[in-house]
C-alpha cells in the first residue's frame, strides 16, 4: 500500500505570519500520526518562509513515523532576519543533524514560489552522487526529485538513489484541464517503469489531492509514497485535519 507523508510546510507558514507557536508544528505532526499518516515531510528552504531549522530538529526528536526531510542539497547556510528565529545552518549540515529516515534532494533556486522541476542529472549527476553516499552512509534513504522522464530515471539509480519522487505537477494540471490527461498519466506510468527496471522505489508528490489521486495510485500501483501538504492543508480548513488525513487515506484505498 501507498504510505502518505503530510507535509507540514503550509502549517509552519500560517505560524510564521505571527510571532507565536501556533498552529504549533510538532502538535499538528502528532495530530496527523494519531490520524493514521504513515510519514511527515518538511521542505526547510534558506530563508524559512515556513520549515525552519529549528522546527527539523523538533520534529526529529518527536516523530514515531518516518520522517522525509526535502530540499536544495546544494543549499548553503543563511543567517535568519527574524529575531529569535535560528538561522539557517545550510541543507546538508541541517540533514546531517537531524538524521531523517529520507531525504528528498529536490534542484530548487533560492528565491523559486515552489519546487518546479526536477533534477537534470547529466548536468548535476557527477555532483550529487558523493552527497547521496555520504547520507546513505548516515542510513539515510536517498530519494531523488524528477520529471518523468524514463532516460534520466536511469541515471538516478546510476547515481546511487534509493528511490526517485516523480514530480506530479504536470499530472495534476492535466487532470484538472482534463487536457491530455490519459496520454499525461501514460507518460508517468512509463517513467515509474523505467524507475523500477533500474531498481528504484518510486515516490511521487505535488498539487496531489483527493480528486486526482485514485487515478494516480491505479496506473502505478507499485508507488511506495505520496507527499502531500498544499491540497491537504487546505482541505483541512474544511473537514479538519484529522479527518483529512483518514480523508487521503481512503484515497489511498486504506483506512
Ligand atoms: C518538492 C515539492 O514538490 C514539495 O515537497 C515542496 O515541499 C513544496 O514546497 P512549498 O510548500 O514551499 O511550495
Ligand atoms: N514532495 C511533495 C510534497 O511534499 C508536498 O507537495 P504539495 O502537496 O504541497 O504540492
Amino acid at each position: 500500500m501507498t504510505a502518505l507523508s503530510v507535509n507540514l510546510n503550509k502549517i509552519a507558514l500560517i505560524r510564521n505570519s505571527r510571532d507565536t507557536r501556533s498552529p504549533d508544528v510538532p502538535g499538528h505532526a502528532q495530530l496527523c500520526i494519531d490520524a493514521g499518516a504513515d510519514g511527515i515531510t518538511v521542505h526547510p528552504r534558506p530563508d524559512q518562509r515556513h520549515i525552519r531549522a529549528s522546527d527539523c530538529r523538533e520534529l526529529a526528536a518527536m516523530l514515531t513515523v518516518e520522517f522525509n526531510i526535502e530540499g536544495n542539497p546544494f543549499a548553503g547556510p543563511r543567517r535568519s532576519d527574524r529575531a529569535g528565529v535560528d538561522d539557517y545552518p545550510g541543507f546538508l549540515p541541517l540533514v546531517r543533524e537531524t538524521r531523517p529516515a529520507q531525504c528528498t534532494l529536490v534542484p530548487d533556486g533560492d528565491a523559486q514560489l515552489t519546487s518546479d522541476h526536477g533534477f537534470d542529472l547529466t548536468r548535476d549527476g557527477e555532483r550529487l552522487a558523493p552527497l547521496i553516499a555520504e547520507l546513505k552512509g548516515l542510513g539515510i534513504r536517498v530519494s531523488l526529485f524528477m520529471d518523468p522522464e524514463p532516460a534520466q530515471l536511469a541515471l538516478a539509480a546510476e547515481v546511487g538513489a534509493d528511490r526517485i519522487e516523480l514530480y506530479t505537477e504536470s499530472y495534476a494540471r492535466a487532470f484538472a484541464t482534463g487536457d491530455d490527461s490519459a496520454a499525461v498519466l501514460g507518460r508517468f506510468r512509463a517513467a515509474a517503469e523505467a524507475a523500477l527496471d533500474a531498481g528504484l522505489g518510486v515516490n511521487a508528490g505535488h498539487d496531489l489531492n483527493l480528486e486526482n489521486l485514485p487515478s494516480f495510485c491505479a496506473a502505478i500501483p507499485e508507488l511506495l509514497e505520496v507527499s502531500i501538504g498544499h491540497a491537504l492543508t487546505v482541505d483541512a480548513l474544511r473537514l479538519g485535519l484529522a479527518e483529512t488525513v483518514h480523508a487521503y487515506q481512503r484515497a489511498l484505498g486504506k483506512d
